[in-house]
């Protein structure tokens, strides 16, 4: 756990990058540090290992002050990855990776061992091992920088917007892998970016910091784009807030549509008992089993272009409502069962 209790710090020429900051990164999550241009993200993530030193406050990890270690053993066990990977560019990709395990004096099978597991960790191939930074592509620079900080094992990793000098394509793949590492690694790991899309994709917590260094708010993704502290938190989440905590919810979490107008197929309905609140009606057979729609009275079946299951996340259930030419899409289990239906008003329900 890494602990800041009103921390502020000021540059020399009387710049206030940070001002009175209170937060706490809990051990094994992934805390993203968000907010505009020249808000003190850099300078409060380069003060936990002190490559800035606080001038006011107490920073501490495992409630042991980060004053009270000597920089080196501090730093042994934070790994820090930078925009521009920081790659040594006369070392090759091997000889990076292999920097801190040689400098802490493991013994060289051990080096070659952590290293090879390393390159694969990263999702790099064996063979760039002995190529050096300038042969290799952004986005494969940034996975050496990852592995290099990897190296020894360190319980906290610092990212410094590690992925914003990649296109959006590469940056996605990457982000991905972050959270595939993540999920088997658990480290402690704070991470910088201006982009929000980034911070809510990656955070399990997002602190949002406003211009002069203070802390907006601090919380899960879901619950910032839920109840945003105030219009500054608000802007900066965007207009499409609703859109993107669509994205973070899926079906098992919105009301299916009520009494909506199903008919069994193997059963004859005469026409006065099928809805007259909607021109349309869904049909199953009797097992359940979806077989699609039609038009109220009339015989002709049509099939349906998209259906849901319980996993799928409700900004896909919206885009794949708005194409369903009766407004609503029918969730389907996994046994391939009619589980209802959802629409727009179900899913108003849900962010309700
Ligand atoms: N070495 C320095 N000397 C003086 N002022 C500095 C120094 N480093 C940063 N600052 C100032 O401190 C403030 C916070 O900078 P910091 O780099 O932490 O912000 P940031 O949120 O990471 O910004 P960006 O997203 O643009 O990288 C800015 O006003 C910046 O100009």
């Amino acid at each position: 756990m890494i602990t800041f209790e009103q921390v502020t710090k000021r540059y020399g020429d009387q710049t206030v990058a940070v001002d009175g900051l209170d937060l706490t990164i809990a051990s094994g999550e992934l805390t993203v540090l968000v907010g505009p241009s020249g808000c003190g993200k850099t300078t409060t993530l380069r003060m936990i290992n002190r490559l800035e030193p606080a001038s006011a406050g107490r920073i501490a990890i495992d409630d042991r002050a980060i004053d009270s270690l000597d920089a080196m053993t501090l730093r042994r066990g934070i790994g820090y990855v930078m925009q521009h990977s920081g790659l040594f560019p006369h070392r090759s990709v091997f000889d990076n990776i292999a920097t801190v395990p040689r400098l802490l004096g493991w013994k060289k099978p051990a080096v070659q061992e952590r290293v090879h597991r390393l390159i694969e960790t990263v999702g790099l191939s064996p063979s760039l091992a002995t190529r050096y930074p300038h042969q290799l592509s952004g986005g494969q620079q940034q996975r050496v920088g990852v592995a290099r900080a990897l190296a020894a094992d360190p319980p906290i990793l610092l990212m410094d917007e590690p992925f914003a000098a990649v296109d959006p394509i590469v940056r996605r793949r990457l982000q991905d892998e972050l959270l595939d590492l993540q999920a088997r690694l658990q480290k402690t790991i704070v991470f910088v970016t201006h982009d929000i899309d980034e911070a809510i994709r990656l955070g399990d917590r997002i602190a949002i910091f406003a211009v002069g260094g203070r802390l907006a708010q601090f919380d899960t993704p879901r619950n910032l784009l839920a109840a945003p502290a105030d219009d500054f938190v608000a802007d900066f989440l965007g207009r499409d807030r609703e859109l993107k905590r669509l994205a973070l919810l899926d079906v098992r979490q919105a009301p299916r549509m009520h009494a909506p107008p199903l008919v069994d197929n193997d059963r004859a309905v005469p026409e006065a008992k099928e809805s007259t609140v909607h021109d349309w009606v869904v049909v199953h057979d009797n097992a359940g089993r979806l077989l699609g729609w039609r038009h109220r009275g009339a015989s002709a079946l049509q099939p349906f272009t998209d259906t849901v299951s319980p996993t799928t996340a409700l900004d896909r259930v919206l885009a794949a409502a708005l194409r369903s030419p009766i407004g609503v899409v029918p969730v389907v289990d996994d046994d391939g069962c009619l589980d209802g239906l959802i629409g727009p008003a179900e899913l108003r329900k849900a962010l309700a």
